[in-house]
């Protein structure tokens, strides 16, 4: 999985982000990587084992330099030409040393060796806390308002919970703590809303990619919406794209959206009329669901498979969900921020549109003074979950 040459001049103009001392991403290794650790630890009853395997890569993260797999791990072969080993975490680029550091965690758990711990998700209790709680339940209630609504508002709705959504990732909340999310931003920093319902407003609708981010609070607005975009027409099929496994603690696999199907059939009203019938376009196959293996890949989609170039290619849309698949579209780099969408997408096969909650320091699109107006906030408006954007590149 070695990063290939750059695809166009242009990415060799932006630094590759990585852990500088004081950066965001740094405090992701730093802090959120050891507290994740903990958590896991904490949550399940975990062998001596696993925890010995979670000491070592503890340690490896907080004082050592990154080691590969053992040999024995299963798919080891799939890291092996890394050209990372032997630096410490923060030095190599941010994108890859995250999605090395849960491909270790689930390693160290055992998570892909026969045996009893082969396939259990050690982030299924915070999942699982987050899908039973009740909040969830006052916000599948509120859908029975939406029939009620004129059309374009029940679009701008169900297109902005999809968004906002992308708020509720477990790994963000683990470093928002005690304070929790600040408060949303409501007018977005871009909002191409208008170019998005234009391309699916044809005659003859096609399919829609709906790539998706987390489990839970953010799947079950995505599900809401992947069921109005087949229900309005806008969208004969939806490839559901999910993650193989495990990644980014809260990121949704075909488990977690089964089960957000059974939490929409289980609720009332609306949320179970659209539970019933996403059942039925899973039987039929109007909803598909995909695991492609590049989709826990450290890898920017500039370099994405063959295969999946072509699912997005026949795509009428491609709907990227949340922040890290933000960061894969354009490259995880300090861009300028004012640089179009369009330039930094231009590779992708067919039309794609990002919804994206900010959570980190990529930043790409945005008009000149919506920049000097947002850095003269003073705030982090780039990485503190409160502000929102819709981009679209045709
Ligand atoms: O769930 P999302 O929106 O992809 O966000 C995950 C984000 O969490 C981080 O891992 C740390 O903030 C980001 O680097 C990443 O982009």
């Amino acid at each position: 999985m070695t990063l290939p040459g750059p695809a166009s001049d242009d990415h060799d103009h932006a630094p590759v982000i990585v852990g500088t001392a004081g950066s965001f991403a740094r405090s992701v290794l730093d802090e959120r990587h050891p507290a994740l650790i903990e958590r896991v630890r904490q949550a399940t009853p975990y062998p001596p084992e696993q925890q010995r395997a979670l000491d070592a890569l503890l340690e490896e993260i907080t004082e050592g330099v990154i080691e590969p797999l053992d040999e024995a791990e299963p798919g080891a072969g799939q890291w092996r030409d890394e050209p990372h080993y032997g630096q410490r975490w923060p030095d190599v680029p941010f994108l890859w040393a995250e999605s090395f550091f849960y491909r270790k965690l689930l390693a160290a758990l055992r998570y892909f060796t026969p045996g009893p711990w082969q396939g259990v998700d050690p982030f299924a209790p915070f999942k699982n806390a987050e899908l039973a709680s009740s909040k969830l339940d006052d916000e599948l209630s509120a859908l029975d308002r939406l029939p009620q609504l004129p059309s374009e508002e029940q679009d701008r709705t169900l297109l902005h919970s999809s968004l906002w959504g992308n708020r509720a990732d477990l790994g963000f909340q683990l470093s928002a703590g005690a304070e929790g999310l600040g408060a949303r931003v409501p007018g977005l920093v871009v909002d191409d809303s208008a170019e998005l319902w234009r391309i699916l407003a044809v005659a003859r609708p096609g399919m829609v990619c709906l790539v998706a981010d987390n489990a839970g609070p953010e799947l079950l607005p995505d599900l809401v919406l992947a069921d109005h975009l087949l229900t309005t027409r806008r969208a004969a099929s939806v490839m559901l794209h999910l993650k193989p496994y495990p990644y980014y603690v809260s990121d949704a696999t075909t488990a977690d959206a089964l089960a957000c199907l059974d939490r929409l059939t289980a609720a009332s009203g609306h949320a179970a009329d659209v539970g019933k019938r996403l059942r039925q376009a899973m039987t039929s196959g109007r909803l598909i669901l995909r695991t492609h293996p590049f989709f826990c890949a450290p890898l920017p989609y500039a370099f994405m498979p063959d295969d999946l170039r072509r699912d997005f290619s026949t795509a009428r849309l491609t709907i990227m969900k949340g922040d890290l698949n933000y960061r894969r579209l354009v490259g995880d780099r300090h861009w300028p921020a004012t640089i179009p969408f369009t330039e930094v997408t231009a590779y992708f096969p067919a039309a794609v549109a990002a919804l994206r909650t900010l959570k980190s320091d990529v930043a790409t699109g945005l008009a000149p003074h919506a920049l000097e107006q947002l850095d003269a906030t003073g705030e982090a408006w780039r990485t503190s979950g409160t502000h929102a954007l819709i981009q679209v590149s045709v």
